[in-house]
């Protein structure tokens, strides 16, 4: 692809941009809707393993990007500030659903869904540092009852998570543990899944366009927030959830906001998780700095 400056209207190409086709990002993707944003974007919608390539190997510009691949790759990007998934606390879509109490997995196969990168290290973490066990572990496709023909535990997330832990395992009376609420209760910090990057070179090419998608993403998230009890109304007519607990999974469970807390629980994770992840213990998180507006 041929560069070209977007920031000058007489040659504009739009910035590519990636999408979580997943529930928790439909407030930021509603709101780019609402506020007249989203033809301005050229959006790719997939899950976030295959976005977090996308970005890293320069096929997107802009996105989201699982916590761990960004710090493997956070010299090529810069963070964009005040926007994440994260949780302070239970996220209902980051999950081990598990057959027999956590403790008693040592040695037991568990099964980790493909499309995560973050909340499968963050499991083996809790797993290993918290609850003393050493698995088994294996990749697998994000389906609970496929998981656990193979395996006495699985780590999910997103959709597949939510239906697990909303449906699935209470039907089949398997134990549910939220990964966000684990995390919270062992560290008292936020834990971010993903952050919004973009990369360095079209940072340095760009910067208005970086600087208005962001803002496009900051109002998005905000609208839909104030309105999530209409987006989790809308939501529910075509998902298996009803509107209330999508209302309280947007406005609850998530959290959009990347402030000092949540980098506080970057900074730990990464110091926790370091060692076999290919990234400093200290690696520094590179924000975007603000544009002058004139
Ligand atoms: C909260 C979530 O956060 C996600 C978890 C990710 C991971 O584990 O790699 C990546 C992106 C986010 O979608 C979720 O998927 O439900």
């Amino acid at each position: 692809m041929t560069s070209q400056d977007a920031d000058s209207p007489a040659v504009a190409v739009r910035p590519r941009v990636g999408h979580i086709q997943f529930l928790n990002c439909l407030p930021l993707y509603w709101g780019l809707a609402r506020t007249g944003n989203l033809l301005d974007l050229d959006l790719t919608k997939d899950t976030p393993e295959k976005l977090s390539d996308q970005l890293v190997n320069g096929l997107l510009d802009i996105g989201p990007i699982t916590c761990v691949e960004y710090l493997r790759n956070a010299d090529d990007l810069v963070v964009l500030p005040d926007i994440a998934v994260g949780s302070d606390g239970p996220v209902m879509s980051c999950v081990i659903v598990s057959k027999v109490p956590l403790n008693e997995l040592d040695g037991r196969r568990v099964a980790l869904g493909s499309t995560s990168r973050t909340s499968v290290r963050l499991a083996r973490l809790l797993l290993e540092e918290r609850e003393g066990v050493r698995p088994e572990y294996f990749g697998c496709p994000p389906d609970l009852d496929a998981m656990l023909a193979e395996a006495d535990a699985a780590v999910l997330i997103g959709d597949p998570a939510l239906r697990a832990s909303l449906e699935q395992a209470p039907r089949q009376g398997l134990a549910v543990h939220d990964l966000g609420a684990m995390w919270k209760e062992w560290t008292g910090l936020p834990f971010v899944f993903a952050v919004w990057a973009a990369r360095r070179e079209y940072v340095e090419r760009q910067p208005g366009t970086v600087a208005a998608v962001h803002r496009a993403f900051l109002e998005s998230r905000d609208l839909s927030l104030t309105e999530a009890g209409k987006v989790a109304e809308q939501a529910a007519r075509w998902e298996a959830f009803e509107a209330p607990v999508l209302e309280r999974y947007f406005s609850e469970a998530l959290d959009f906001s990347l402030g000092e807390r949540q980098l506080a629980g970057i900074a730990e994770f990464a110091r926790r998780v370091a060692h076999d992840s290919g990234f400093a213990q200290d690696v520094a998180v590179r924000l975007l700095e603000p544009v002058a507006v004139v």
